[in-house]
Formats: structure tokens, C-alpha cells, sequence
């Protein structure tokens, strides 16, 4: 598939809310060149293949910040560019300095987008359990307890630092108990399913519409031992699949959600669980109506910064 790359030159105090803006229009990743975290990097491996390189020799920007998207082709985000300045300029109505706001637009080979992931890619701490680690970084966990889900992102989404991706992981943590089927829909790098089997999942089945993404799941699967036994497939939602699980997991767009509520139902034992991430506020309540309408029970919202997350669970018989 050929992308375009997105960037947007702006301020330190807005990259999240430029990117929020860059993930509204489709974007499938977002990579964030800030000036600042260059201040706070040690010597260390920084290098296109794990060489030592001390930060100083690194070639970056030395004032703002840049935020970059990619978007496939055929989406045809050229169109949409002027719209989006106009969106980045007008944070500052909310008192964010958006900065120049200039977009640009470059076309990406895929190299170029791996290696964009690398530089800027570390070990994340999701929550006290789970910490996510570029599969060319040495890490050592913390505890017995820490669950470490090694990730080559390379072209999918879910590097685990995106607020959605932490959302979804954090309402696995909550329902989860041990041995649950989970069908994990739109699995891009594979990161929910790698660490809902790391939390004693029993079987999962992944699907995303993207082959890039299907074979990078696989690729990340086979990184940790420890989650062998994932299904990935090429699907479009749930579309034909028709089976019994304890958890429907999706981290999409809310546009793309509401289409998926009545086939997570479907496919879901009565007491299910039906976890959402990638609303970004303005569509929570379009998802919401969604859920309730199909019969769904809203136990509990999460949100981190713009972005809100749903767990709905399927009313289980005796509570009909
Ligand atoms: C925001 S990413 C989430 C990736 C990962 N699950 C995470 O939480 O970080 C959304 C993923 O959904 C996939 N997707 C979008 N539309 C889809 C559809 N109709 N059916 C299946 N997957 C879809 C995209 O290809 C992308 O990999």
C-alpha cells in the first residue's frame, strides 16, 4: 500500500491535541518529533539499528514540535489538508499555542515509516502489570509480576502509547479474571491480544481489515512466547464470523464502532463484555446511544485526554 505522510509543525503544549486532530481524519499512526524530549535523552541506542549514539549527534528539530500522520493513498488526505490547519489553528480558542500550523505532505515508502517508529519508539509502562518494549531494545522487567509485551509496531497501528491503545489495555485489566475468549477486532500490531494472553486469556481470535496489519500481529505473536496460540486473520469486522466469546475488544474509530455493536452482540455469551476505545469525545454519545439501543449495559467509561473508552457488558439471562 503507498502512504502519505502528514506533518504539521506546531508547539511542545499541543502535539496531543494535534495528533487527536490527525487521528480524527483516519490517520492509522502517529509519530511525534518534540524538541523537548530531545533535552531529556541520555547516550544510548538511538541508532537505525540499535547503535550507541549519543543524542547530541542526532539530527532534530531544536525548537517546537512536529507531528506526522500517514495515511493510506487512497484516502486522499491532500483534500482534506487546508481543513485540518484550520482545525490546528483553531486550538487556540483553547488556549493551545498551535504554533505555525503549516501542513505538509510528502509521499512515504514503507522503509522510511519503519524507521520513523524506531527513533522515537521506547519502552512504555502501560500500568503496573504491563510494559510494552520495542522487540530491539534490552529490558529487563521491574517484578515477577510485570507482563513485558515486546512490539515491532513496524507498519500497524498499537505501539501502546497512543491514549486509546492504554484505554483498551486498561479495560482488559479490569474485566479480565483468567481463561475468557476474547475476539480482538481491529488488532493492528496485535498489542491487546499479545497482552490479554499474557493476563491468562484463554482463546483469541484477531482480526483486522489491513493484511499489513494481520502480518505484523503474526510477526509480534511469534515475539512472545508467552501468547502463542493467537488466531489472525483478514477480516472486515465481525463480519461472518459467528461464535460464542466472553470479550469483544476494539480499539476503532466510533464511526467505525457503531456498525460493529450489533455483531459483537451477536457474538457475545449473555454476561459478556463489550470494551470500546477510539471515541474521541464528540462521538461518545453517538456510541453510547448505540450500545444502549442494542441492549447493552454501560458499567463504566474511562477517558484519557480527549479519548474515551466503554465498558459495556450483555445482560446475562437472569437479568432480562
Ligand atoms: C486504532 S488501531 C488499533 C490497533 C490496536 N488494537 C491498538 O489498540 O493499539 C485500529 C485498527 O483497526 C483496523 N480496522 C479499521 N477498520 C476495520 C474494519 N472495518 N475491520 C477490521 N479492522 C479494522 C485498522 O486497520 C487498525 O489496525
Amino acid at each position: 500500500m503507498d502512504w502519505t505522510e502528514l506533518s504539521i509543525m506546531t508547539t511542545s503544549e499541543a502535539v496531543e491535541a494535534v495528533a487527536n486532530i490527525l487521528m480524527a481524519y483516519g490517520a492509522t499512526g502517529v509519530s511525534i518529533e518534540d524538541a523537548k524530549d530531545f533535552e531529556k535523552l541520555k547516550p544510548g541506542r538511538y541508532g537505525d539499528h540499535g547503535e550507541i549514539v549519543d543524542p547530541k549527534d542526532l539530527t532534530h528539530i531544536r525548537q517546537g514540535a512536529i507531528v506526522s500522520a500517514y495515511y493510506p493513498n487512497n484516502q486522499h488526505i491532500d483534500d482534506q489538508a487546508d481543513q485540518i490547519a484550520t482545525r490546528v489553528r483553531g486550538l487556540a480558542k483553547f488556549d493551545l499555542n498551535p504554533g505555525p500550523a503549516e501542513v505538509h505532505l510528502t509521499p512515504v515508502v514503507n522503509q522510511d515509516w519503519q524507521t520513523a517508529w524506531e527513533k522515537y519508539y521506547h519502552p512504555v509502562s502501560i500500568s503496573r502489570f504491563i510494559t510494552i518494549v520495542p522487540s530491539w531494545e534490552d529490558y529487563q522487567p521491574k517484578s515477577t509480576q510485570e507482563k513485558i509485551v515486546r512490539l515491532d509496531p513496524g507498519m500497524a497501528f498499537g505501539t501502546g502509547t497512543h491514549p486509546t491503545t492504554r484505554l483498551s489495555l486498561q479495560a482488559l485489566e479490569m474485566v479480565m479474571q483468567g481463561g475468557e475468549s476474547i475476539l480482538d477486532v481491529g488488532t493492528g500490531s496485535g498489542v491487546l491480544s499479545i497482552a490479554a494472553k499474557l493476563m491468562g486469556a484463554g482463546e483469541i481470535h484477531a482480526y483486522d481489515v489491513d493484511d499489513i496489519a494481520v502480518e505484523s500481529a503474526e510477526k509480534n505473536i511469534q515475539l512472545n512466547p508467552g501468547a502463542k496460540g493467537i488466531r489472525v486473520a483478514a477480516n472486515d469486522l465481525l463480519a461472518g464470523i459467528h461464535t460464542q466469546a466472553d470479550i469483544v475488544v476494539a480499539n476503532i474509530l466510533a464511526e467505525i464502532i457503531v456498525p460493529l455493536v450489533p455483531q459483537a452482540w451477536d457474538n457475545l455469551v449473555p454476561g459478556g463484555f463489550f470494551l470500546t476505545s477510539g471515541i474521541i469525545k464528540d462521538k461518545f454519545e453517538t456510541v453510547e446511544n448505540a450500545m444502549t439501543s442494542q441492549g447493552f449495559q454501560i458499567i463504566e467509561t474511562l477517558r484519557m485526554k480527549d479519548w474515551y473508552g466503554v465498558i459495556a457488558q450483555k445482560p446475562k439471562d437472569e437479568d432480562k
